[in-house]
């Protein structure tokens, strides 16, 4: 569904993505994985169209989207959630899930019907009415969620949706992830938990200084030398563990 090749991305001096390639197949939960300042990010906004690319090719659905604005990129059927999320102040759950679905140039009507069963689909559906400034940060995420569904994008992206979740938090969103795969969503995911990672990917790519390290299934990737030495072992060791 969404093939990445040669995906490089200056920023004057510094080289932040560097020939990255790799496929999302139709149907699938991967992840995209590595420390921080890997190039997660800025490869997520080269598919969402925020950054253009300064080389390489990205196709969905056997379509050329390089360098498209965001707004065809987001009405070809891909949505993006932002690592921060915050909500439009003095506006009501629903009318942020309704944001999405205004701007893919449904009515009123329809964009109203798309938005609350996107927030049916996320378990928000009961704070439809509430100001949405008044969720607790796991209902803000969800609301981040319902604002792509309300689209309904075929590839979700997700940049780091479980940070700063209380395990508990992080299983309920896991599994309203994976119910929506079940429903045909496919999801490209940036996450630094491993647990999530495990417990939901099927692929996994792994970035480091900006450049594709390994793809594998999870088990492979835990068990890979390279990403034990350049990732995953660090992180132990910064942990303490
Ligand atoms: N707009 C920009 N201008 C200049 N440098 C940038 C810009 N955006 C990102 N960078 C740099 O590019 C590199 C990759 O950043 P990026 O945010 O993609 O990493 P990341 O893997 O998403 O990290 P994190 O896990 O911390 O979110 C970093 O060195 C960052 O400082």
């Amino acid at each position: 569904m969404l093939e990445v090749q040669g995906l490089t991305k200056h920023f004057k001096g510094l080289t932040a993505v560097s020939g990255v390639s790799f496929s999302v197949a139709e149907g699938e939960i991967s992840a995209l994985i590595g420390p921080n300042g890997a190039g997660k990010t800025t490869t997520f906004n080269m598919i969402a169209g925020a950054l253009v690319p300064s080389e390489g090719r990205i196709s969905f659905d056997g379509r050329d989207i390089t360098g498209l604005d965001p707004e065809v990129i987001a009405a070809a059927g891909i949505s993006r959630t932002f690592q921060v999320v915050r909500p439009m102040v003095g506006m009501t759950v629903l009318e942020n899930a309704m944001v999405g679905a205004l701007a893919k140039g449904l009515d009123m009507a329809e964009a109203k019907a798309d938005a609350l069963a996107a927030l049916d689909m996320v378990g928000l559906a009961r704070r439809a009415g509430n100001e949405a400034s008044s969720l607790t940060l796991p209902d803000r995420k969800m609301l981040e969620i319902a604002r792509c569904l309300a689209r309904k994008p075929r590839l979700l992206l997700l940049d780091e949706a479980m940070a700063g979740l209380r395990p508990s938090e992080a299983d309920v969103l896991i599994s309203v992830l994976r119910e929506l795969n079940a429903q045909g969503l496919t999801i490209l995911l940036i996450e630094h938990v491993m647990r999530v990672v495990m417990s939901l990917a099927g692929r996994v790519a792994v970035l480091h200084h900006g450049e594709l390290i390994a793809t594998g299934k999870p088990q492979e990737i835990v068990e890979n030398p390279i990403v034990i030495e350049s990732y995953l072992g660090r992180r132990k060791v910064e942990a303490g563990q």
